[in-house]
């Protein structure tokens, strides 16, 4: 066995520094998901850190679970929008414009950003190979009930499916590419950070609250990628032909009853078998003990009247060992 470095933080030297970073409210169940989430990306052998940005809300019991799971912690403080009679589709996403204090993590040259009800199933570490300049991510879907005060959804209208029903020329031009914000691949960045600040405080908010600020502010740079990387869920009974479930690398347990960790069956959908597997395969991994984080524990300094512990020499591959030898103070 020999013993790996695991990076957990912003690396010094001139390689970037990058990192997974998902967000934490409230003191329920959702740092199950996080916790999940820390586990997944671990069985997909990704060689980079989860910055957890958690709000003030998130008790220091929770903080520990994340940390005994390898995560990075970052306090941050809520981001509200303006006062508003705005219906969201769900009252709880005024919580979620928070997650934009997430540009201000500067020490990271590149993020990719994943809601805390996703698992990653397959290595996505590439991504952050992908052009800088540019926002990427999933294209969403209109066809779910969480639509049915939009436009789109009152004529039936999905980018899915574009052609299906076309969007009518008396409606004006159809509405630009839209994607699903709980997975993106983004560059922190303090002008941005700030500039993100100031634009929430002077827009009116709307239906799918930082979702629709975030597509709003990066439509000039959106750059949409496969459904690999973000299955909506929905798109499972949605949209069937676009989705190849076998090459899928991210899951998104975003649709009405389909998140794990308390899965019950009974919403719409969630008697489907593809759905069951899937609620399956997050719990399979978030039960596995194996999966959990194994701090690594820094040899001791070895003084040349001293062996290394049985133990140690045990854990070290032979040419280590000798190397270790070797790199011991030589007697006086
Ligand atoms: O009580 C909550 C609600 C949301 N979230 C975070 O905000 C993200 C977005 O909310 P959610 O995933 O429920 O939205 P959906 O994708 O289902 O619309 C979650 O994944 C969590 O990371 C949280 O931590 N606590
Ligand atoms: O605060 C708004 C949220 O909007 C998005 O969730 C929606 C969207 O995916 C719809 O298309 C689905 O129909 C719906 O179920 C789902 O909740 C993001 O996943 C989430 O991170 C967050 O930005
Ligand atoms: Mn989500």
């Amino acid at each position: 066995m020999s013993l790996t470095e695991i990076a957990t933080e912003p690396t010094t030297n001139n390689k970037p520094s990058r990192a997974f970073v998902t967000f934490l409210a409230g003191n329920g169940d959702y740092v199950k998901g996080v916790v999940g989430l820390a586990k997944g990306l671990r069985k997909a052998e990704s060689v980079y850190p989860l910055v957890v940005a958690v709000l003030p809300d998130v008790p220091e019991d929770h903080r520990e679970i994340l940390v005994s799971q390898g995560c990075v912690v970052r306090e941050i403080q809520p981001v509200y929008p303006p006062e508003n009679q705005t219906q969201f589709a769900m009252a709880y996403y005024v919580i979620n414009y928070s997650k934009l204090r997430i540009w201000e993590f500067v020490e990271y040259e590149k993020m990719i950003y994943l809601d805390g009800d996703i698992q990653v199933f397959g290595n996505i570490d590439h991504l952050f190979d992908k052009a800088d300049g540019y926002f990427y991510a999933v294209m969403d879907c209109f066809c779910e009930k969480s639509w049915s005060n939009s436009p789109q959804f009152k004529i039936g209208y999905c980018q899915q499916c574009p052609e299906k029903v076309q969007w009518p020329v008396e409606m004006g031009s159809p509405p630009p590419l839209y994607f699903n914000a709980g997975m993106f691949v983004f560059q922190p960045n303090l002008l941005t950070y700030y500039d993100l600040l100031e634009t929430v405080k002077i827009t009116p908010p709307t239906l799918f609250a930082e979702q629709d600020f975030l597509n709003n502010y990066f439509s000039d740079i959106y750059k949409p990628i496969p459904n690999v990387y973000n299955l909506v869920v929905a798109m499972l009974w949605r949209h069937p032909e676009n989705v190849d479930i076998d090459h899928i690398k991210v899951v998104h347990y975003c649709a009405n009853g389909s998140k794990p960790w308390r899965f019950t069956g009974k919403e719409d959908n969630m008697d489907r078998n593809d759905i069951k597997m899937l609620v399956k395969k997050w719990w399979e991994i978030y039960e596995d003990e194996s999966l959990d984080y194994k701090p690594i524990v820094p040899l001791p300094p070895i003084s040349e009247d001293k062996k290394l512990a049985p133990l140690l020499v045990a854990a070290l591959t032979e040419d280590e060992n000798v190397a270790h030898q070797r790199s011991a103070p030589s007697a006086a």
